[in-house]
């Protein structure tokens, strides 16, 4: 049978005929044509009559810009043999020899009496009938005729049973058709290119009494949606469940242990200064460590917990029908011991930590959200407390970190989205008041919040160990912001940039600086970082060697803060220090509290003495100016001279610095 006949056959119980217009006649028909237009049909068919010009015209005008598949965009009406109106669709379609030809279709007209519903399946428009196969079949499933499609793509069928995969799958679907009567279906079908995936409609014609049977393949549509479904669940990099599975799985895990009875909890795992990697060693890198951390991680949770990777550095794992949160405690535990050994990436012996918050229902959440939201905060606690750690949800812990969450998830944000900038205070030399240098100071520009100062956001840096990739940003954007004046024409003048402790106990911190002096090209004399006494009574002897390595490579160093701490000058002669910065509390009051005077005075003649220079901070009036020159203090900072502007202000300071009212003198400095 050609696929052309099989169509025909396949639009039973409808009237169905082609018309070969270049022959201007009918070329093949099915049986209900034949009844319903008889002579006529008859007649055209064997060449006695042709189509009628005016049809014939209006037909070919239409082949030539419709595509096979095409519907034509109107209808004509005919009186049947029956005696009954039918109005006639068109739709092009490719005859044998190539040329297109009209596939006519009677149907009914509105209020006539005849009524014969299509077996058309919804499935099958015309366009896609070449790909469509087409078989008959008996009432007990004999193989009867079938199109050369049919033919070529499952060969020589001799039942209906022949052509599934499995005895069980064509078991139940002879059943399930004998009970319907028409039965459609995805399952997979046993082709000559192998067990693949089909739509399958079956229709049994009480008229004919035959099976009619139109498959369609579907395994690339199948493989298709099965990829799409992976990239929209699967981690990528990991093949790790994602987000939206993690959702799927807890919601269903609520579900269970409300029904149940039972409790399940889960770990958020964080890892700990991730990004430190990844911008020191490139993403490849860290990609690679992200699939190593996931193996072990997989390694070292119980087969019955499953593991997600949520992005970027985080993963959680959940247990389901647990004892009690112990259960998952020994799961950190696990994850933590095995976690502090090397990786192997990229030829190098890598270590990296985890911080780990557990929460478990139904102790600590009644919803999905709620259950995140908590191991998150457990998780925050344990960087905070300083990481490679794990901690158990408590229900105090969300009081205070609801704002502080807020703040910490957008913070993340704010770093990949380098909402930050640098401000930059003015150092004046005294007693010419030449500006000489300049105080880096971060502020962050919230979308919605506006500005936000240093003090409210690097405590939660700190915190969350987010300050390094931020304290690394600070020390690129500074050398940046040098070789910008200096391109600009500006005299050279240094910047100081403040560390935190977080960031002074960074292991590779010196050849982070060190990289980015190379890579911006700055002159290390340039660059001075400021550090606080306790920082470096911390661990005196790492902080000893850790300021020599910054000597060597040309930088300066300055104590801020000065009178706050220790501020034992012997003491602070062993650590290779050039500038002690005086905290402004004792500035403020210079020159109305006699005690506060003689601090200083004492300070800056004991510093002078050791070779160290000495710059006032917080510096207001005039009156301070005079004391300070009178004390021999060589530089001071402070809102007299100008409070922390943004670059552009800045220079435009720097150029009008001459004129400035509140100084007496000002040099301009290009
Ligand atoms: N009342 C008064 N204040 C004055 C005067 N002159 C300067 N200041 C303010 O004093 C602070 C000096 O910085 P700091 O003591 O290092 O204290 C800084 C520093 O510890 C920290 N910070 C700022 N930027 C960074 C950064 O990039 N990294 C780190 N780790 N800390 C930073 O935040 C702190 C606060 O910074 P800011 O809010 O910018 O506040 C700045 C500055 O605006 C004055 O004449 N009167």
């Amino acid at each position: 049978m050609t696929d052309l006949l099989a169509l025909l056959r396949y639009k039973m119980p409808s009237a169905a005929w082609i018309i070969d217009i270049q022959a201007s006649r009918v070329c093949c028909s099915n049986a209900a044509a034949k009844a319903l237009l008889s002579d006529s049909l008859h007649d055209i068919e064997s060449g006695q009559r042709v189509i009628e010009d005016e049809l014939k015209v209006r037909l070919s005008h239409y082949l030539e810009t419709l595509e096979v598949g095409d519907a034509l965009p109107f209808k004509w009406p005919f009186t049947g043999n029956d005696g009954a109106q039918y109005h006639v669709s068109g739709s092009v379609v490719a005859l044998d020899d190539g040329h297109k030809g009209v596939l006519c279709e009677a149907h009914p007209s509105i209020g006539a009496s005849v009524s014969t519903p299509s077996v058309v399946p919804a499935f099958c428009p015309l366009t896609q009938f070449e790909t469509l196969s087409f078989a008959m079949f008996d009432l007990n499933g004999h193989f009867i005729d079938a199109s050369a499609y049919f033919v070529a793509s499952f060969g020589d069928i001799q039942h209906i049973r022949d052509l599934f995969a499995h005895a069980g799958a064509a078991n139940s679907f002879m059943t399930r058709f004998s009970q319907q009567n028409s039965l459609s279906q995805e399952i997979r079908l046993s082709s000559l290119a192998g067990v693949r995936w089909h739509t399958i409609e079956i229709t049994y014609n009480s008229t004919d009494q035959t099976a009619y049977l139109l498959t369609q393949d579907i395994q690339e549509k199948r493989e298709h949606e099965i990829a799409l479904y992976r990239l929209n669940n699967y981690d990528g990099l990991t093949n790790l469940p994602n987000r939206n599975l993690l959702y799927q799985q807890l919601e269903s895990a609520f579900d269970n242990a409300r029904r149940r009875d039972r409790q399940f909890g889960l770990l958020y795992v964080d890892l700990d200064s991730f990004k430190v990697i990844n911008d020191n060693f490139g993403h490849r890198v860290g990609d690679e460590l992200i699939q190593r951390v996931a193996e072990r991680l997989k390694d070292n949770i119980p087969t019955r917990a499953c593991l997600y990777r949520l992005g970027g550095d985080e993963f959680v794992v959940v247990l389901e029908n647990t004892r009690d949160v112990a259960e998952l405690e020994s799961i950190a535990e696990s994850i933590m011991q095995n976690a502090g050994n090397t990786y192997p990436v990229a030829g190098m012996e890598m270590m990296i930590t985890a911080s780990i918050g557990i929460a478990s229902y139904p102790q600590h959440a009644s919803d999905v959200d709620s259950m995140l939201k908590n191991a998150d905060v457990a998780m925050y606690r344990a960087k905070s407390m300083g990481h490679n750690m794990y901690v158990v949800y408590q229900n105090t812990m969300s009081d205070n970190s609801n704002a502080y969450l807020t703040l910490g998830g957008s913070f993340r944000k704010a770093i990949d989205e380098e909402q930050f900038v640098l401000f930059y205070q003015p150092k004046i030399r005294l007693p010419d008041e030449v500006v000489i240098g300049a105080e880096a100071l971060i502020r962050w520009v919230h979308p919605e919040l506006g500005m936000i100062s240093p003090d409210s956001f690097i405590p939660l840096a700190e915190e969350s160990g987010l300050i390094l990739p931020l304290g690394e940003w600070v020390i690129r954007r500074a050398c940046r912001q040098l070789q910008e004046w200096r391109e600009a024409g500006y005299a050279p003048i240094t910047i100081s940039v403040n560390l935190s402790s977080r960031q002074f106990m960074q292991a590779d911190l010196v050849d982070m600086v060190r990289q980015a002096l190379e890579d911006t090209g700055v002159d290390p004399q340039y660059l001075e970082l400021e550090l606080t006494e306790s920082m470096l009574m911390a661990d005196a002897q790492q902080s000893i060697e850790k300021l020599h390595s910054f000597r060597k490579l040309g930088l300066t160093l300055s104590i801020d803060d000065f009178g706050t701490g220790y501020s034992s000058l012997a003491y602070l002669k062993k650590f290779p220090i050039q500038t002690l910065k005086i905290d402004r509390s004792f500035i403020h009051d210079l020159g109305i509290d006699g005690d506060n005077d003689a601090i200083v005075k004492a300070t800056i003649a004991m510093a002078n003495g050791l070779s160290l220079k000495v710059i006032a901070e917080g510096v207001e009036s005039r009156s301070q100016i005079d004391s300070l020159n009178g004390y021999h203090c060589q530089e001071v900072q402070g809102y007299l001279f100008s409070k922390p502007l943004p670059d552009v202000e800045f220079r435009a300071f720097m150029q009008g610095y001459v004129a400035s009212p509140s100084c007496s003198k000002g040099v301009l400095l290009q």
